[in-house]
């Protein structure tokens, strides 16, 4: 049994000590980064798997060995039984790919641009026009459907390029921070489509995102990734279980905050403070009492809002020690 008493489902992705240093400059302006340290990981059949980290963590050079695309320094990748270090062309024929930067294709329309990768994957002309058209309609592309993607808004090729790699089924879908820039209802149609190839087909897939929210509501199962490694990997409740009992106090001043007031000053030592908001994460007896403190006296007046909510994945990341910059809230 897995993580929450699941069964494991069969592996369709199997990473064992995955590294990768990437070296730049000659001489005394060498250097090197490490972008992965001995990287695990299983990715059962038909799961949809997260990867989440701040920037830099070394999610998308992980995504990239996985594809074939870059070649790691040591370890090894299985996908669905094939060797992808050894055979890194075998890769295109197991995975549908959408990567962080612009393809080739952005030059089409986006109708061409999903017909085209149907017939790259081997669909006849006839079948491919078909997939690509259905593909379009059940993402709602139809009226961008004749313009090129190169012109379109970033949320508008970001969906195009999406809906040309459902085209031609592939049962691995890799999809690094697949709704960045999309509008909500954009965003609602690529985790619906994602839902279906997974309720129809058993499409397995594996999610770059830097988006807790997403991560929390579409995730089974997430990795949180730190400066190369993998700190963690469970599903979002077992992740969060390890804050289960503390609770999050948001408070948001109308203006400056009134370190006048005693409680206030107290709290400002140990709230994390953006801007307007501070954030408490503390067990609900002290946040009732902080409550107390804030909503009872001279403070409230300086109060815009406040709310308690229970743990979230991201508090859960912050617990295990991972860097707080590059995760969206
Ligand atoms: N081609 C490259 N040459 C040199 N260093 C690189 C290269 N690609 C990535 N790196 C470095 O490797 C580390 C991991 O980068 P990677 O792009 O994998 O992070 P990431 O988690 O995907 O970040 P982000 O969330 O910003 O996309 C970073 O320090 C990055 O600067």
């Amino acid at each position: 049994m897995g993580a929450g008493g699941r069964p494991v489902p069969e592996p369709c992705c199997t990473v064992r000590g995955l590294a990768k240093t990437f070296r730049s400059g000659r001489g005394a302006e060498a250097c090197e980064v490490r972008a992965n340290a001995g990287i695990d990981l299983t990715v059962g059949r038909g799961e949809i798997f997260g990867l989440l980290g701040p920037n830099g963590a070394g999610k998308s050079t992980l995504v990239r060995q996985l594809t074939g695309l870059l070649r790691p320094d040591a370890g090894t990748v299985d996908i669905l039984g094939h060797d992808i270090v050894r055979h890194p062309e075998r890769a295109a024929r197991l995975l549908g790919y959408l990567g962080q930067e612009s393809t080739a294709l952005d030059e089409l329309t986006v109708a061409l641009a999903a017909e085209t990768t149907g017939r790259l994957r081997g669909l006849t002309r006839a079948r491919a026009r078909a997939e690509a058209a259905d593909v379009l309609t059940e993402l709602g592309l139809e009226p961008l459907a004749g313009r090129p993607i190169a012109k379109l808004s970033g949320g508008q090729r970001r969906l195009a390029c999406f809906a040309a790699v459902l085209v031609g089924e592939r049962p691995l879908l890799v999809l690094d921070e697949p709704t960045t820039g999309m509008d909500p209802v954009a965003r609602r149609a690529v985790w619906a489509a994602v839902d279906r190839r997974r309720a129809e087909c058993g499409t397995t897939v594996l999610l770059v995102t830097h988006n807790v929210i997403e991560a929390e509501t579409v995730l089974d199962r997430v990795a949180v990734v730190d400066e190369g490694r993998v700190i963690a990997c469970d599903t979002p409740g077992g992740l969060k279980a390890l804050v289960d009992g503390d609770v999050r106090l948001d408070l948001v001043w109308r203006t400056e905050a009134p370190l006048d007031v005693p409680a206030v000053a107290r709290l400002a030592e140990r709230a994390e403070r953006s801007g307007r908001r501070w954030t408490v994460r503390t067990t609900p007896e002290q946040a009732r009492e902080l409550v107390a403190a804030v909503t009872g006296g001279a403070a409230l007046a300086a109060l815009d809002d406040f709310t308690l909510a229970t743990p979230s994945l991201e508090d859960a990341y912050l617990k295990l020690g991972g860097r707080h910059s590059g995760l969206a809230k």
